[in-house]
């Protein structure tokens, strides 16, 4: 065996699974597979498919999962870099499609950190309603922030909160929650030893009281017939069966629906049935517990404007009257058209006050009225498109947000929506997130590296590029000399700025290939 399990561990999953403990034992011996995800903000799971430069084999419950061959580093290929697919565990990939997330959504990622569920549940909205991906811990939602910003995310909010301040701020509000529980991680054994170290027989239990926590506030955030999706990366009952059994004795209003014992999940053990379970030995993945619970009660008329306004929210690319030729030259029919909005203001007026988490300072309401134009008159030139929203000032910094900025007030909120970029000496810049959520087709001034030569790796080292202006894609009509939307193979990569035949990398140091 590879892994060293613990004795109690060993004893406690020979009682748990009995004759086929064996079989379970000798799985610590198989390599652990590794996964990649189709990001369908970028690319269709088919497109991927086409242009992987790797091997790729379905993983059965996920449409746009696929395994990876042993010694693929999907890390180290551009295609990563421009946001293509996200690197995640197989099994990993199951709680999001049981979530039942459709466009439109409120959907709550309680604890998201570092993002690979949030990534999916993104994808699943396709940029309509909202994504609220929160975690407890500040220094790991730098990476939920950077991912979600990395996959194009355009309609989510980063917060650092308990999930009990989050449950008082939007009571009965989400339609869909996912708690991918803290747990003692027991199913990660095979692949992570450090999960062995830090594992002893009081674990479970410890994070079983956590857990019912986080179950409580979650169901307060859920609207009345609303979807949880509850999962686990472990095996201990306590902290699958046990805590949604002790959860559903204080909340009769949840009822489970049933997945375990179809497909590839198995079911859970007692008298929870219908609750799912991926074993190591069965499945080509590690181990996982989910169970799916729906709220009994009746969905509430959602059609008031403030409702409407959330759920069609929507940051698709509308073209713009004289734009058709050009649209018509790239023939990209999956293009969905939205609503235009004025200067990228939904309704609601200035955001006012300051926001909680932030250590910048609020800009009095003129400059805030010359950052939004400055801004508005960016996304003129450079946008086929007008981003819809609400603007929320952080010092400088604008973002355009799925909701209001009073909504958030008394919230740490590490990102309040789509970052848009930040004012300089009275000019707007725009933010590396601004780019990485745009398509080629939205952008007046794009360009294309390509991943056969080494012009691709070099943008992303942050290396000054020669370009004639005959490779750059400008719009009729538009100066060459300026912003350009940068793109791998066509997929969106970051800013450059281009005058005579130079390309100025605006790629972030923070970022860049090393
Ligand atoms: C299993 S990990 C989440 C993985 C993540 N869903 C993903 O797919 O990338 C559990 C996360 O819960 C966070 N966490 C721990 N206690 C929490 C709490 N009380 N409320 C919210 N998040 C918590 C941890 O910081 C950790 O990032």
């Amino acid at each position: 065996m590879a892994v060293q399990l613990p004795h109690s561990f060993i004893e406690r999953m020979k009682e748990l699974l009995g004759t086929e403990y064996e079989q379970f034992a000798n799985s610590y011996t198989e390599i652990p597979y590794g996964g990649i995800r189709a990001n369908t903000l970028k690319i269709t799971a088919e497109q991927l498919q086409e242009i992987s430069p790797f091997q790729l084999e379905p993983i059965p419950w996920c449409p746009t999962g696929f395994y990876t061959p042993e010694g693929a580093r999907p890390g180290k290929h551009p295609y990563y870099h421009a946001g293509l697919y996200y690197i995640q565990e197989p099994s990993a990939m199951a709680p999001v499609e049981l979530l039942s997330v459709i466009p439109g959504d409120r959907v709550l990622d309680l604890c998201a950190a570092p993002g690979g569920k949030s990534t999916q549940i993104a994808a699943k909205l396709q940029g309509k309603g909202l994504l609220v991906s929160n975690d407890l811990h500040p220094e790991r939602t730098k990476a939920l922030a950077k991912n979600l910003e990395l996959y194009g995310t355009r309609n989510g909010i980063v917060l650092n909160e308990s999930p009990e301040r989050i449950a008082a701020a939007f009571p009965a509000f989400f339609d869909k929650i996912l708690i991918d529980a803290p747990c003692s991680g027991e199913g990660m054994f095979r692949k992570d030893e450090d999960m062995v170290k830090q594992w002893d027989s009081e674990t479970p239990a410890k994070y079983a009281a956590m857990q019912q926590e986080i179950l409580s506030s979650a169901a307060a955030a859920l609207a009345p017939g609303g979807t949880l999706v509850y999962s686990t990366c472990t095996f201990a009952m306590e902290e699958n069966e046990g805590s949604i059994a002790k959860f559903l004795s204080g909340h009769p209003q949840f009822s489970v629906v049933p997945v375990g014992g179809t497909g590839p999940f198995a079911e859970g053990y007692g008298e929870l049935p219908g609750t799912a379970r991926l074993w190591p030995h069965k499945v080509k993945g590690e181990g996982h517990f989910m169970a799916v619970l729906r709220h009994n009660g009746i969905p509430a008329d959602r059609t008031n404007a403030e409702d409407t306004v959330i759920s069609n929210y929507t940051q698709q690319v509308k073209p713009k009257p004289e734009d058709r030729s050009r649209e018509k030259r790239r023939q990209d029919s999956s293009v969905k058209l939205a609503p235009r909005q004025k200067n990228g203001g939904g309704k609601g007026g200035r955001p006012q006050g300051k926001m909680d988490g932030s250590s910048s300072r609020n800009l009095p309401a003129l400059v805030e009225e010359e950052a939004l134009a400055a801004y508005g008159q960016f996304v003129e030139e450079q946008l086929m498109f007008q981003p819809g929203g609400y603007p929320v000032f952080f010092g400088d910094h604008i973002y355009i947000s799925p909701l209001p900025k009073e909504a958030l007030d008394g919230l740490k909120t590490i990102r309040p929506g789509w970052y848009m970029g930040s004012m300089r000496n009275g000019r707007f810049i725009p933010g590396h997130p601004f780019a990485t959520a745009l398509r080629a087709e939205e952008s007046r001034r794009s360009l294309s590296l390509s991943t056969e030569n080494s012009e691709a790796v070099s943008y992303l080292k942050g290396e000054t590029l020669t370009v004639p202006s005959e490779r750059l894609d400008v719009q009729e009509g538009i100066p060459y000399k300026g912003y350009v939307l940068v793109c791998i193979d066509g997929y969106s990569a970051g800013w450059g700025k281009w005058q005579d035949g130079m390309l100025k990398n605006e790629y972030p140091a923070g970022w860049r290939w090393t």
